[in-house]
């Protein structure tokens, strides 16, 4: 069965890639380069990307584990994945990368697969953060990192003001004029809900990461959240 969160981005698929580049003045590419580094991935690995929507992470993960390496993107908008396939069809070289319609609650993955994984803009949106945070530590290898980033809340309260007049006056207002306001106008509410990062950081330590670290970026109108699984490195 679809749920809310299914339809909001199976509904935005056809412009989400636009979207992103025109909202954030192209700036999220970096942001992702950021989490894709931070997520420790290397030439050989097997990675994975969690909520991997139209693939941006995934086929920037797969830039850096190469023909010897391969990617697990994620998702359960099929409409989104379509994209990501789309997208990788016509690169070359071809990448490695699987595309898997699931739900990241439920991965379906054995224990201890993943060197390496990251997350943009999902932990946001799943039903239940802890239970995603643990499924990602069940099949992460010990030693291997996770780099999750996400919108978070500036602790400067004219930060956080602008933060709001930027979606509430120009993102909200731009995706009306395509027909997306209610997708987009659900970004605020669910970022107002959003652990910050201290708190991020005692979830993912109480589902067994042993270090957690957040790192704000952009004024800290954005987050990295950066975790290792401890254990040696095979
Ligand atoms: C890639 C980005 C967001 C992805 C994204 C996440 C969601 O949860 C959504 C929910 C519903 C609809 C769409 C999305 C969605 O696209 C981040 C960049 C896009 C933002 C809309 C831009 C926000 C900019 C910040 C407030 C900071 C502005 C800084 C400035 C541009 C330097
Ligand atoms: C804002 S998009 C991010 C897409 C991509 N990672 C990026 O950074 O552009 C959030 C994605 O999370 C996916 N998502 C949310 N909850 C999910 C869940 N429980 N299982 C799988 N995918 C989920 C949505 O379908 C959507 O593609």
């Amino acid at each position: 069965m679809t749920n809310e969160i299914q339809s909001i981005f199976n509904r935005i698929a056809p412009v989400y890639d636009q979207l992103n580049d025109w909202l954030s003045l192209g700036q999220h590419r970096i942001w992702k380069e950021m989490a894709v580094k931070w997520s420790a991935a290397k030439s050989g690995d097997t990675a994975l990307d969690l909520c991997c929507g139209s693939g941006d992470l995934a086929l920037r993960l797969a830039r850096r584990t190469g023909a010897t390496g391969k990617v697990y993107g994620v998702d359960f908008s099929p409409n989104l994945l379509e994209k990501a396939k789309e997208r990788s069809h016509w690169q070359y070289p071809q990448p490695a990368i699987a595309w898997v319609e699931a739900d990241v609650l439920n991965l379906p993955f054995e224990d201890n697969q993943f060197d390496a994984a990251t997350m943009g803009y999902g932990l946001r949106n799943v039903k239940d953060i802890s239970r995603s945070l643990q499924e990602l530590y069940r099949v992460l290898k010990p030693g291997a990192k996770a780099a999750i980033l996400d919108f978070h809340r500036p602790s400067n309260p004219q930060l956080r003001a602008l933060q709001q007049l930027y979606l509430d006056s120009f993102v909200v207002p731009v995706a009306s004029y395509l027909g997306l306001k209610e997708e987009y106008a659900y970004i605020s509410p669910s970022l107002d809900r959003f652990p910050i990062g201290r708190e991020q950081i005692e979830l993912a330590r109480q589902v067994g990461f042993a270090v957690a670290t957040h790192y704000p970026i952009v004024n800290g109108m954005m987050g990295v959240l950066v975790l290792s699984k401890l254990g040696v490195i095979s």
